[in-house]
């Protein structure tokens, strides 16, 4: 009996002495692991990125908040270009991160800066701002902020330059960039299709009177001393012969600037966004684009309420807040009344060059002709 018992207690011990030592096998595995994780970051799966990239989404908002220049009345970059994305200074483990500081750039700074595989690339006063600020809802994209101007101003400055410019990416995610004026740069569809020949390029149009108006009152705003809108449009008032130097007017003229392009760009790497239902039907507009870029339709009706103060569509959470989010006020300004006579005149004058520009897109914008 005594023996037996003796026996038991021997084979405990031993049982005790193995659950411990296995246990500290298991333990220094799981440091191995943790350790080996930091040290070497290997990228993740697609759709394991894309679900970080989800869940950190907000995180990625509020630093992007902290490190993006501001914006001028244009939209353009005030405080230099050279900004980054890289990540804060402030670490936060990734298991510590709660779906409210989520971000798309992982608090890892994972990922790696590409040049832009799709460019919004016009029109000015078309509603560029309004479509970048509703894409970057979208997990999968990624964009600038601001407008680089590297294809008509800064293209000395080279593809390294402007590359180090693009937020990081995950895989799967496009990175992507608007500046208005690219549609209207004579060289921009050559230095475009140098950097790829894949790039899918984005036209946010609007009818060219109002258009032209919009643009005129931007300048105003900065500029309470240039003449009327009605004496620039001519360049004789009595004959009615339309100045079609000035940019206002020279903008408008769609058809031109898109020839330029599509002696680069076949017409289906090209998709054109009507301004004006990207503020009667966002989520409309937005479907498009999003098949266009192919990505899931993730932006829908459920993202925009009509903000009746504003008078325009917004967001009901930006990218990465919880709060609902309108344009700035230099989006939506209160054009000046300018003569119905003008008005007409410059109809008359855009109507062949908008007929050639349905005919070419083959879609019909229904402005007024
Ligand atoms: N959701 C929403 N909120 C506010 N504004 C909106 C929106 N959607 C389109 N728009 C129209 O965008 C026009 C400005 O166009 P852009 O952003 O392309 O201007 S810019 O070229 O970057 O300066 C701006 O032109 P104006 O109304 O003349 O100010 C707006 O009409």
């Amino acid at each position: 009996m005594t023996h037996y018992r003796h026996k038991l207690v021997c084979n405990c011990s031993l049982i005790r002495a193995s659950v411990l030592l296995f246990s500290l096998l298991s333990s220094l595995l799981l440091l191995h692991c943790l350790t080996d994780r930091v040290s070497t970051i290997t990228p993740l799966p697609a759709s394991l990125s894309r679900a970080r990239a989800e869940l950190s989404s907000e995180y990625n908002a509020q630093r992007t908040k902290r490190l993006e220049p501001t914006h001028s009345e244009t939209g353009r970059v005030e405080n230099g270009l050279a900004f980054s994305n890289s990540p804060a200074k402030d670490f936060v483990s990734p298991r510590k991160v709660s779906p409210r500081f989520a971000g798309k750039l992982s608090p890892l700074g994972e990922g790696s800066k590409k040049l832009p595989q799709a460019l919004i690339i016009g029109v000015k006063k078309g509603g560029t701002r309004a479509l970048l600020e509703f894409l970057r809802v979208h997990p999968d994209i990624r964009a600038v902020g601001s407008e680089p101007h590297f294809f008509d101003r800064n293209y000395n400055n080279g593809l390294e330059w402007y590359r180090e410019l693009m937020p990081k990416t995950l895989e799967g995610q496009i990175t992507m960039e608007k500046t208005p004026s690219y549609f209207v740069t004579r060289e921009a569809p050559a230095r475009i299709s140098a950097m790829s020949r894949d790039t899918k390029l984005i036209v946010v149009v609007r009818d060219p009177v109002t258009r032209a108006i919009s643009d005129y009152t931007q300048t105003l705003s900065k500029k309470p001393d240039i003449p009327s809108f009605e004496s620039l449009t001519f360049k004789n008032r009595t004959t009615g012969l339309i100045d079609t130097s000035w940019s206002a007017v020279q903008i408008g003229i769609y058809a031109k600037h898109l020839d330029n392009w599509l002696q680069h760009f076949p017409m289906e790497q090209l998709l054109f966004v009507s301004g004006e239902r990207l503020i009667s039907d966002p989520a409309g507009e937005l479907g498009r684009v999003q098949d266009f870029l192919g990505l899931k339709r993730i932006i829908t009706d459920k993202h925009f309420y009509f903000n009746q103060t504003k008078g325009f569509p917004c967001l009901k959470k930006a990218e990465g807040s919880s709060k609902p989010h309108c344009l700035g006020k230099t989006k939506g300004r209160t054009h000046p009344n300018i003569d119905p006579e003008v008005v007409q005149r410059l109809r008359d004058f855009y109507r062949p060059f908008n007929l050639k520009f349905y005919q070419m897109t083959g879609q019909n914008f229904g402005w007024e002709l």
